[in-house]
């Protein structure tokens, strides 16, 4: 390391080889293990300074697992599509909750191999594939119904403002449990299964004590650790009957009453057959299916609410969108599915959303297998080191988009900068609200449609109003995702009484 260090931090003595990207000088080792303990996402302040002194790919000298940061489009596309298979392994889980809740079987944290390969073409192919997300388009009826039934509710309050967020988690959030376990769980159910799952999702934001030294710390904070077994017990209390029920179904015995759907995610995650043969155990499915509940759920009702928020700001656009739902859907009780088809503006409402306010400020830390160089041979990114990419300044980057940080969605529509945007990255990135590469959001295109078909309904079934006399506050906070600071307000007033 001695060796090593003056010709990381001394850019002369590097006669053209590549070296690690510029950054600050080494990181102490209490700063290492601070940083390994809180997340890196908080740190989005800290590192735009850096990016502003160090250029658009910063590297943190931290000990043995440099962390590199990368806020450019053409960087991150050589990193992500072009250097794709040496840059698609995850860091090692750091211990504690983290590993627990995951329980080593998740696509999320599963290091590049061939566990990761089975179970994400499994997710890919037998879920989200447009064959199979189509058998749930009652199920999306479903779960709008909810939706609309619970605002028409809330809208009862008079001309007052209401908070919509948790309308919006509660559908989304009913939609994927019918989708994974097959069941219409009563409302009463749903709640604790959410509760559970926010709870989890919390563990990653929040400080982890567990994460070093993790056999002398859970003994150090027993309650906490002690509160975490319970929560994992009490969900796989909820989720194993539910995962007996439709092994029951595939034998024929039928067990479970009531209204159930033909096809799920455990459904699948029953016939994946490992390498060498294993079937997945009931624990690791549960843990699958916490997978697929919170990355579907928190992303897309956080996408919602950007959405909402910049159609009560944006007056125009929405009377321009409420334009084109009422010609594409004309004499019909809600926009259908294949009504989207006819819906530009719509798509590009949600597009521009997603590159203002993606619900992912990062990528998730992808980690380097191999050395790897990037920007035409200049920078080494060394085996092991850590990557992030930084995805909302791509989308805000003023030398691609025209007043960047305003809400523009005709951009998005012929001959505007966002005209025929490849929101995969896959030829070239300009935004990616998804990442791009091998482990670009899976549930990318089940995202797009759930966001079309709710928005579509939302604005044709009321008019959203800001609050009397305020505007509506685009302040952002960290959570799992990055939500609005002040949760959207807004005067819903049903079109139908009109
Ligand atoms: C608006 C909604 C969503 C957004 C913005 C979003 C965004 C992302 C991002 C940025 C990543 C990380 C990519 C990377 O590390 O390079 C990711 C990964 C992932 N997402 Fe999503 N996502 C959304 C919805 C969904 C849905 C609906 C599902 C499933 C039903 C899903 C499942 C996953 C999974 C399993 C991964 C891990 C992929 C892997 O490691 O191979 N996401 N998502």
């Amino acid at each position: 390391l001695k060796l090593l260090l003056p010709k990381l931090i001394n850019p002369s003595s590097r006669h053209n080889k590549p070296t690690l990207p510029p950054g600050p000088p080494a990181i102490p080792f209490v700063l290492k293990t601070t940083l390994q303990r809180t997340s890196l996402f908080q740190l989005e302040l800290v590192l735009r300074q850096l990016h502003s002194k160090y250029g658009p790919i910063v590297a943190l000298r931290i000990p043995f697992r440099p962390t590199v940061f990368i806020s450019d489009r053409d960087l991150a596309h050589e990193a992500l599509v072009h250097a794709g298979a040496a840059l698609a392994d995850r860091p090692p889980i750091v211990r504690g909750p983290r590993a627990i809740v995951s329980n080593h079987a998740d696509i999320t944290s599963s290091s590049y191999g061939p566990l990761w390969r089975s179970l994400r073409r499994n997710l890919a192919a037998e879920m989200l594939h447009p064959s199979r997300v189509r058998l749930f388009s009652r199920g999306r009826e479903w779960a709008l119904r909810i939706l609309l039934d619970k605002l028409r509710l809330q809208s009862e309050n008079g001309d007052r403002a209401v908070g919509v967020m948790e309308s919006f988690q509660f559908a989304m959030f009913s939609l994927l449990v019918l989708m994974c376990f097959g069941e219409k769980l009563d409302e009463k159910a749903l709640e604790e299964v959410q509760s559970l799952q926010y709870y989890f999702l919390r563990l990653f934001v929040e400080f982890n004590p567990f994460a070093v030294l993790p056999a002398i710390t859970k003994h150090v904070f027993r309650r906490r650790w002690d509160e975490i077994a319970a929560a994992l017990r009490r969900q796989e209390e909820i989720f194993i009957p539910l995962i007996r029920s439709r092994q029951q179904r595939k034998l024929g015995r039928r067990q479970r009453e009531g209204e159930s759907a033909g096809y799920s995610y455990v459904d699948s995650l029953l016939d994946v057959e490992l390498e060498g043969g294993r079937r997945l155990r009931e624990d690791e499915i549960a843990s699958l299916c916490h997978e697929f509940l919170s990355g579907g759920t928190d992303t897309t009702s956080t996408a919602l609410q950007w959405i909402m928020a910049e159609l009560v700001r944006n007056r125009e656009a929405q009377g321009r969108l409420r334009e084109e739902v009422e010609a594409a859907a004309a004499g019909k009780e809600r926009v259908e599915e294949e009504d989207l088809q006819r819906m530009p503006y719509l798509k590009a409402v949600i597009a521009e959303a997603l590159r203002r306010h993606p619900p992912g400020h990062f990528v998730l830390p992808h980690r380097a297998a191999k050395d790897v160089v990037l920007g035409g041979g200049r920078y080494l990114i060394p085996k092991g080191a850590e990557v992030h990419i930084n995805v909302a300044e791509l989308g805000w980057d003023g030398r691609t988009w025209e007043e960047s940080m305003s809400f523009r969605p005709e951009r998005f529509l012929e001959g505007g900068d966002g005209s025929g945007v490849d929101i995969t990255g896959s030829r070239e990135i300009k935004m990616m609200p998804f990442g791009a590469g091998r482990r670009m959001c899976p549930g990318f295109g089940l995202a797009l449609l759930h966001l079309e078909y709710f928005v579509a309904n939302l604005v044709r079934e009321f008019e959203w109003k800001a609050a009397e006399g305020e505007e509506v506050d685009l302040s952002e906070r960290l959570e799992f995702t990055t939500v609005m600071k002040y949760p959207l307000q807004a005067r819903i007033c049903s079109r139908r009484d009109r």
